[in-house]
C-alpha cells in the first residue's frame, strides 16, 4: 500500500525552486530518510508534505488524500516531530502527554490509559513526575516523540531527531524508532550517515531541490562504486554521475 506520493511537486520562492519536480513513492511501514546538504530542500519538502506550506506546482497525496485540497484529512493521519522540541518545559512529563491528549480531544476517561500506554513504550515512567525542562537532551527527545506518537499517527515525520546528542544517547533513540518501523510510516530527516544508514530502508538524496539518488544504502554504495555510504554521498552531492 501507498502512503505517500508526489508527482512534480515544486515549491518555488521568489524565481528559487525550493524542490523542483520531485516524484516519490513511499509505501506504508517503510522508514525513508531525506538526507542532503543545508539547503537542499529536505525541511519544504516536509512542509509541504505536512500541509504547513502549499506547493506552487505538482501534487502530493498521502494515503489518497491531497495535501492541497484535503489538508484536513492528511493532518488527522500524519504527526510532527519537529527539530525544536515541542515540550512544554515547565510541564511534567505527564503533564506535557496529558496535554497533548486534550489538545487531541480524547475524553477523561481515556486520556490517562494512553499516557500510561505511551509512556510506557518509550519507557517514561520513573520520569512522570519530573519537570521536562530538567530532563536530558536524549529524554526531552524521547518525550517530543511519545507526545507525537499519542494519537496513533499512520505517519510520523521525524525531522533531525538526534540533533546534537551525544552517540550513546542517540543509539537509545535509535533503539526507539527502530522499535516504532513496520507500524508507522517514517519520514525521517537527519545530517547523521550513520543514523540514515543504520535505520532507513531507502534513503532520499536532495540536491538543490531536485532527487539526485534513491534507494537502499547498500545500493547507494554499489552505485557510485565507494566502499562506504559516507563516501558514497559525498560522491553523489558532489556531483557524480549515476
Ligand atoms: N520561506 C522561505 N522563503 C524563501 N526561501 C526559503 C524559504 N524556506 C526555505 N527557503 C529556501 O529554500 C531552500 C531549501 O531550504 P530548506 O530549509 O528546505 O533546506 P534543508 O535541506 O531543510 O536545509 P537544512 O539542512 O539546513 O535544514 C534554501 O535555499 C532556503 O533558503
Amino acid at each position: 500500500m501507498i502512503a505517500i506520493e508526489t508527482r512534480n511537486i515544486t515549491k518555488q520562492y521568489g524565481n528559487k525552486k525550493s524542490i523542483n519536480d520531485v516524484s516519490l513513492t513511499i509505501k506504508k511501514g517503510e522508514l525513508f530518510s531525506l538526507l542532503g546538504v543545508n539547503g537542499a530542500g529536505k525541511s519544504t519538502l516536509i512542509k509541504m508534505l505536512s500541509c504547513l506550506v502549499k506547493p506552487t506546482g505538482g501534487k502530493a497525496s498521502i494515503f489518497g488524500y491531497d495535501v492541497t485540497k484535503e489538508p484536513e484529512q492528511v493532518k488527522n493521519v500524519i504527526s510532527v516531530s519537529p527539530q525544536e522540541t515541542a515540550i512544554a518545559p515547565n510541564l511534567t512529563v505527564y503533564e506535557n502527554l496529558e496535554l497533548m491528549t486534550g489538545i487531541h480531544g480524547f475524553s477523561k476517561k481515556d486520556r490517562e490509559q494512553r499516557v500510561r500506554e505511551i509512556m510506557d513504550t518509550f519507557s517514561l515512567m520513573p520520569f512522570q513526575r519530573q519537570r521536562s525542562k530538567t530532563l536530558s537532551g536524549g529524554w526531552k527527545r524521547r518525550l517530543s516523540i511519545a507526545m507525537a506518537l499519542i494519537t496513533e499517527p499512520d505517519i510520523l515525520f521525524l525531522d533531525e531527531p538526534t540533533l546534537g546528542l551525544d552517540i550513546l544517547a542517540r543509539r537509545e533513540l535509535w533503539k526507539v524508532i527502530k522499535g516504532l518501523k513496520g507500524n508507522v510510516t517514517i519520514i525521517l530527516t537527519t545530517h547523521y550517515l550513520e543514523e540514515a544508514e543504520s535505520l532507513s530502508d531507502r534513503i532520499c538524496i536532495l540536491k538543490q531541490g531536485e532527487v539526485k539518488a534513491l534507494g537502499t544504502a547498500e545500493e547507494l554504495i554499489v552505485k557510485t562504486s565507494t566502499l562506504s555510504f559516507e563516501d558514497a554521498f559525498v560522491a553523489l552531492v558532489e556531483g557524480v554521475s549515476i
